[in-house]
C-alpha cells in the first residue's frame, strides 16, 4: 500500500530510458549516458527502469543492459521481442520483470500490442522459459478481451495495456472511446487475476485520465519525459511526472 495513496493500490512509475540512448547514438558519442539516466531517475522517484532492447539495437544496446542491471536499486523491466535471441539474453540478464512486446523493423515506434491469440504457443513457451529463471513476465497487449484472456492463459502474471491509440486520438470523442477501451481492459485483467500496467505515448497532459483508473498498478513512460528534460532537466522531468500521476490517482480515489 502506498503512503501517498493509503486507500487504494499504489501507482508506480517505470521510467523508460530508451530515448536517452537514441540521443547518444545520433552522434555516436558516449553521452548522454543511459546508466546515469537510470540512476538519476531512481533518485527522482522512479519505481522501476524500463528499457527496450530492440532487435536492430537502434537505441538501447546489450552493453547498456549489462551495465545497468547490477546498479539498479529499484527493478529492471526489460522489454524484448519474442525471439530466441531476446529470450535467451533476458534469461542471462535476469531482470526482475520482462515485458514481451511485438516488433517490426520498419516501425517508428511499437505500433500495437503483442498478438498473443495468434502466437499463443510461442508466447507461452517464452513465458515458461523466463519464469523458470525467476523472472516476472508481462505481456504488452492491446486492451482487447481476447488478448487479455490469451495472456492470462499463458501463465504470465502481468499485462501492460498499450495506450498508443488513446495517446494518438485526435479528438475528444475518439480519446474518450479509447480511454473506455483501456478502462474495460483493466477491469478484464483484474477479473482474471492479473497485475495490470499501462503505457505508450503518455505525456504530461494525457497521463491524468489513465492514472485515474484505480486498478492500474504501473505506468511506463519514456519519450515524453526525455523530451521534457531538455527544458527542465532530467530530475524535474521525472519527479513532475510522478507527482502528476499520483495527484490524478488521489483525486480519482477521493471522488469515488
Ligand atoms: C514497448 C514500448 O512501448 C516502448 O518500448 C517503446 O516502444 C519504446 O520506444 P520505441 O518504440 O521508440 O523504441
Ligand atoms: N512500454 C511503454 C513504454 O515503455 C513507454 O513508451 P513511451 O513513453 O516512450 O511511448
Amino acid at each position: 500500500m502506498s503512503f501517498l495513496n493509503p486507500v487504494g493500490p499504489a501507482l508506480e512509475l517505470g521510467i523508460n530510458i530508451d530515448h536517452v540512448a537514441t540521443l547518444r547514438n545520433a552522434r555516436g558519442t558516449t553521452y548522454p549516458d543511459p546508466i546515469q539516466a537510470a540512476l538519476q531517475a531512481e533518485e527522482a522517484g522512479a519505481d522501476a527502469i524500463t528499457l527496450h532492447l530492440r532487435e536492430d539495437r537502434r537505441h538501447i544496446r546489450d552493453a547498456d543492459v549489462e551495465a545497468i542491471r547490477p546498479l539498479l536499486r529499484t527493478r529492471m523491466n526489460l522489454e524484448a521481442a519474442v525471439t530466441s535471441e531476446m529470450i535467451d539474453f533476458s534469461c542471462r540478464i535476469k531482470p526482475q520483470d520482462s515485458c514481451l512486446v511485438p516488433e517490426k523493423r520498419t516501425e517508428i515506434t511499437t505500433e500495437g500490442g503483442l498478438d498473443v491469440v495468434t502466437h499463443f504457443a510461442q508466447v507461452q513457451a517464452a513465458v515458461k522459459q523466463l519464469q523458470a529463471e525467476g523472472i516476472r513476465v508481462s505481456l504488452f497487449i492491446d486492451p482487447d478481451d481476447e488478448q487479455i484472456k490469451a495472456a492470462a492463459e499463458t501463465g504470465a502474471p502481468v499485462i501492460e495495456l498499450h495506450t498508443g491509440r488513446y495517446a494518438e486520438a485526435h479528438d475528444q470523442a475518439s480519446m474518450e472511446k479509447e480511454l473506455e477501451r483501456v478502462r474495460a481492459g483493466v477491469r478484464e485483467g483484474i477479473r482474471r487475476g492479473l497485475k495490470v500496467n499501462a503505457g505508450h505515448g503518455l505525456h504530461y497532459t494525457n497521463v491524468q485520465a489513465i492514472a485515474a483508473i484505480p486498478d492500474i498498478a504501473e505506468l511506463n513512460i519514456g519519450h515524453a519525459i526525455v523530451a521534457q528534460a531538455v527544458f527542465v532537466g532530467w530530475h524535474k522531468a521525472v519527479s513532475d511526472m510522478k507527482a502528476i500521476m499520483l495527484k490524478a490517482r488521489l483525486d480519482a480515489v477521493g471522488k469515488a
